[in-house]
């Protein structure tokens, strides 16, 4: 397995004004078309005050059915009303802002080993010929606790590590809502979700910096995945766009709300949901003008856990979907790396 480092962070190449190297192009496949611009969608926008509300209400029924259209659709919306100011939401963005500030040396102090996810780099190489993501990041492993790898949370920022942590509660709590809200809105008991991925949860990180690129049309900030999560939580950037998402073999890009949160579903969730809820398959666009910075937090069941459609969501007239999964991250890595559609392989054919 070839594991050769680019020469520079993406941050520098920018700066410096280099030509991209050859192996951030982006090869001609059904998932790359199209990069130049394509039309904003305009994605649910729910308040989640509202479906905290009396479920027998007029309020909580139109947002349930405006949640329940995302769901079954996009799989992604932007929530407000989560509690979360908007200067506490800068707060987190300036974390983000003073880190990728720092110097190189600095930033490297938190550097990632060349085959290893976890602290500060560029996209990691396990396939030879690759095509890399125009995009420095910061990948953490907030929970479980016992599990954090402190050699790469900064210092710097002084306040960085307690800001973090504690904005990973907060998402926590806010995923736990989410999960209770969707059950419901299935007829299901509200904690039927958290209790199938169990007590133990994996929550990780990633600061995002997309840095100018000179060739937008060539290259992306990040190739087309699905998330393997459970719930993504995106934090976007308060001005610039990028996040685009498939839909009917479509991309359409997806607007930033300042001060809202972007939910994105994620594989394990669709496999649990039965297939009732879409994890759309999405990348950034890479942006010739102005840098993007954002903050993704997954939310996964531990590696242990199988997971498998709820029985409470299948049906006759909705069959079991999906087999069981254990470990999906390491399935989606995988499949990533050959092309498949991870979720895809899971799936159980009509003859079996
Ligand atoms: O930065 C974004 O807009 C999305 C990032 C993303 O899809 C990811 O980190 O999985
Ligand atoms: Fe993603």
């Amino acid at each position: 397995m070839a594991k050769v480092r680019p020469p520079k962070g993406i941050q520098e190449i920018s700066a410096d004004g280099e030509e991209p190297p050859p192996e951030f192009f982006v090869k001609d496949t059904i998932l790359a078309g199209n990069l130049s611009s394509v039309p904003l969608i305009e994605i649910p926008v729910i308040d989640l005050n509202l479906l905290l509300f009396d479920p027998t209400s007029e309020a909580y029924k139109d947002e349930v059915n405006k949640l329940l259209s995302a769901l079954s659709s996009w799989g992604v919306f932007q929530i407000i009303g989560h509690g979360m100011s908007s200067s506490y939401l800068d707060e987190i963005r300036n974390l983000s802002k003073s880190f990728f500030s720092l110097s190189t040396e600095e930033k490297q102090k938190y550097g990632r080993a060349s085959d290893g996810f976890e602290g500060y780099g560029s996209d990691p190489i396990f396939v030879e010929g690759q095509v890399l993501d125009w995009c420095d990041r910061l990948f953490l492993l907030a929970y479980p606790e016992d599990q954090r790898n402190l050699k790469f949370w900064p210092q710097n920022p002084a306040n960085f590590r307690d800001i973090f942590e504690e904005y990973c509660k907060k998402v926590i709590i806010l995923t736990g809502t989410l999960l209770n809200i969707f059950a419901r809105s299935q007829n299901l008991e509200e904690d039927t979700f958290s209790k199938e991925i169990g007590e133990k949860t994996l929550v990780q990180a990633r600061f995002n910096l997309y840095p100018k690129c000179p060739k937008p049309d060539k290259i992306l900030g990040v190739k087309a995945h699905a998330d393997a999560s459970i719930i993504t939580t995106l934090l976007q950037d308060k001005e610039v766009e990028g996040l685009q998402v498939l839909k009917d073999g479509k991309w359409y890009g997806v607007p930033t709300l300042a001060d809202a949160l972007l939910i994105n579903i994620g594989d394990q969730l669709e496999i649990m949901s039965n297939g009732i809820f879409k994890s759309p398959i999405h990348r950034v666009a890479a942006n010739s003008e102005r840098e993007r910075k954002t903050l993704a937090v997954f939310y996964s069941p531990d590696y242990e856990k199988e997971i498998e459609p709820l029985e409470g969501l299948i049906n006759s007239e909705r069959p079991r979907m999906f087999r069981k999964v254990k470990n999906y991250p390491a399935i989606s890595f995988k499949c990533f790396h050959n092309g498949q559609v991870a979720i895809d392989t899971v799936k159980i054919s009509a003859s079996q």
